[in-house]
């Protein structure tokens, strides 16, 4: 099941969300300027119109964190189709409110405290005469919310409520109606912070439906998650700090750090980046740095992190020390997993600080580490697909980006050499790779298909994201969660062709170039005519040795943090 991290962590001493409210006696109980404000002056409850115009924090969460969040997970093509909460009904029965006038008119003001609104009687329908109803009784109370006044209550009810709740051991995920509605019974209303003691008239139970928009409860649920909502499941086995105080648990996060990317960039910016990422993440995780000390070291403390029940491992560099990471999610053709099967799975993370760094630009990340740390914080989770290549021999390797043969590969190789030079690394590896370079017809085999001949094939990419060489949109329509690659062949190309090209293959437009195919896969087989084993493989910029080899997609592979 994927698990939830909540967008926003709260406890009662940070929560800005209380209401100011002015009781029907003319006392104040504790408010705080920042807050919704709601006055409840003699049995009137209302809230304050400039107050509710004001953008709740959950609501701005939901907007701009949680809404990318589901239309990526869930594939929705339009965002009309994210689910959102509806409304939020808050009823309490209360069976004796034809004897007791009080104990209505306290148990209203309580809920209108709770919830910011005031709550309307709900009566009998038809008269019962065993239970001594009569029709039209008022039989208990209840309140509609909808907008900011809903998400404000929603904020608290996870922040503070469910937390304050006594033996709370997180809330039920069977309690979905089938259509994507969810409903949690209360015991006592003092939950909340509103209630005070001396307030407190005789303690009531209540029940609060949330409705949602979602079409199924697998939606509503992940939706409610990403709110913060603290499902018993998540609680049992996350190791996420679920927001509210009571009920953290710390995050172990391991930074493979590859010291020597960028020429030695990645290293100083490092040093430079540590002191805000322990002050940002430390009171929420325990920070396990690990610097490589050479080529591969990377996959190593991947696997061993994984196998330690590591929450995140992540790549501090290039694409190159990414492939790594990646790489040792697996072994042995498997992925790798915790000895306690208790700990949800290992998430992948990145801060990109590489030279070409391309795998971050599919998700159009800036260049800014703060970012990723602030992403890392936050913990949203989205599945990604990754690539697998097998050869005639040898262990399968696996990669994130883009596999590319022949031209690109032999460029890559060559632009290694040229690192300390920045970005200008990719050209000058690219015309150095066109000395002695001859176009080869190529055997291919795309899905289930037949094999076709593809003559004069200059370069051919499999795209898992868009980037690579720097910035080159070479398969501008891949993306890592659409199960599929894009497969790109450039055939009969001169030199003189990628100079004048030049630019439509960094802003993706080469596709309707001629001697350009594009197409999707889910696997591609690739050998050559007359085997001369000259033909370069590489993947994610690493060099992979020669053809033949089989490309096939492992869709939703790993868990990103995105
Ligand atoms: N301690 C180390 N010393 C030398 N090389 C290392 C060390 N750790 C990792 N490497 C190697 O450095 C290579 C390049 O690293 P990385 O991808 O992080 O930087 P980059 O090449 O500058 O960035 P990009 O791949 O995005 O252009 C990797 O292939 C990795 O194997």
């Amino acid at each position: 099941m994927a698990l939830s991290p909540a967008l926003l962590h709260s406890t009662a001493s940070t929560f800005h969300g209380q209401f100011c409210v002015r009781l029907p006696s003319g006392n104040f109980s504790c408010g705080r300027s920042g807050g919704l404000s709601v006055k409840a002056m003699s049995s009137v409850v209302l809230v304050e119109k400039t107050e509710a115009e004001k953008l709740n924090r959950l609501k701005t969460a939901y907007l701009e964190k949680i809404v990318p969040l589901l239309k990526e997970e869930f594939n929705y093509t339009n965002i009309h189709q994210v689910p959102k909460i509806e409304k939020v009904v808050v009823n309490c029965g209360i069976g004796d409110a034809a004897q007791n006038a009080k104990g209505l008119e306290a148990a209203l003001n309580d809920l209108a405290l709770i919830t910011g609104q005031r709550p309307v009687k709900t009566r009998a329908k038809k008269a019962i005469a065993t239970f001594k109803i009569r029709e039209d009784q008022p039989l208990g109370i209840a309140v509609t919310l909808r907008g900011n006044v809903m998400y404000s209550f929603l904020d608290r009810l996870i922040n503070l409520g469910l937390p304050r709740t006594r033996d709370f051991q997180g809330v039920s995920s069977s309690s979905f109606d089938g259509n994507g509605n969810y409903s949690i019974g209360f015991r006592e209303q003092s939950v909340f912070p509103e209630i005070t003691y001396d307030v407190l008239g005789k303690p009531r139970g209540m029940d609060v439906c949330i409705t949602t928009t979602a079409s199924t409860d697998k939606e509503a649920r992940r939706l409610l998650a990403l709110m913060g909502m603290p499902f018993r499941e998540d609680l049992g086995a996350d190791r996420t700090a679920i927001s509210g105080g009571a009920t953290s648990r710390r995050r172990d996060i391991v930074f493979v750090v590859n010291p020597r990317g960028a020429n030695g960039r990645t290293g100083k910016e490092w040093n430079k980046l540590l002191p805000y990422l322990r002050s940002r993440l430390s009171s929420d995780c325990n920070i396990c740095e690990s610097l490589t000390s050479g080529p591969c070291h990377a996959i190593d403390i991947t696997r061993e992190a994984i196998r330690e029940g590591a929450d995140a491992v992540i790549a501090v560099g290039g694409d190159g020390t990414l492939h790594e990471v990646v790489n040792g999610f697996f072994w042995g053709g498997k992925p790798v997993s915790s000895h306690d099967q208790a700990v949800r799975a290992t998430a992948l993370g990145l801060i990109p600080l590489g030279t070409g760094s391309d795998f971050a630009r599919t998700f159009g990340w800036k260049n800014d580490p703060h970012d990723a740390i602030e992403r890392i914080a936050i913990g949203g989770r989205s599945h990604i697909d990754v690539g697998v290549i097998s050869g005639e021999s040898g262990e399968p390797h696996y990669f994130i980006n883009v596999a590319d043969i022949h031209l690109s590969a032999n460029a890559g190789y060559y632009a290694a050499r040229y690192k300390k030079f920045g970005n200008l690394c990719y050209v000058i590896g690219a015309l150095q790779a066109f000395l002695g370079h001859h176009n080869k017809d190529l055997r291919i085999k795309v899905d289930d298909g037949d094999w076709k001949v593809y003559p004069q094939v200059t370069t051919l990419c499999i795209g898992n994201g868009k980037y690579f060489g720097g910035g080159m949109k070479i398969t501008p329509n891949a993306h890592p969660s659409s199960r599929n690659f894009e497969v790109v062949i450039l055939q009969d190309f001169k030199w003189y062709d990628f100079v004048l090209k030049l630019l439509k293959l960094y802003n993706g437009t080469h596709l309707l170039v001629k001697n350009v195919s594009s197409r999707s896969a889910c696997s591609i087989e690739v050998e050559e005519i007359a085997s001369s084993s000259s033909v370069f493989v590489q993947s994610d910029g690493e060099y992979l040795g020669f053809l033949p080899k089989k490309f096939s997609i492992l869709p939703g592979a790993i868990e990103m943090i995105c």
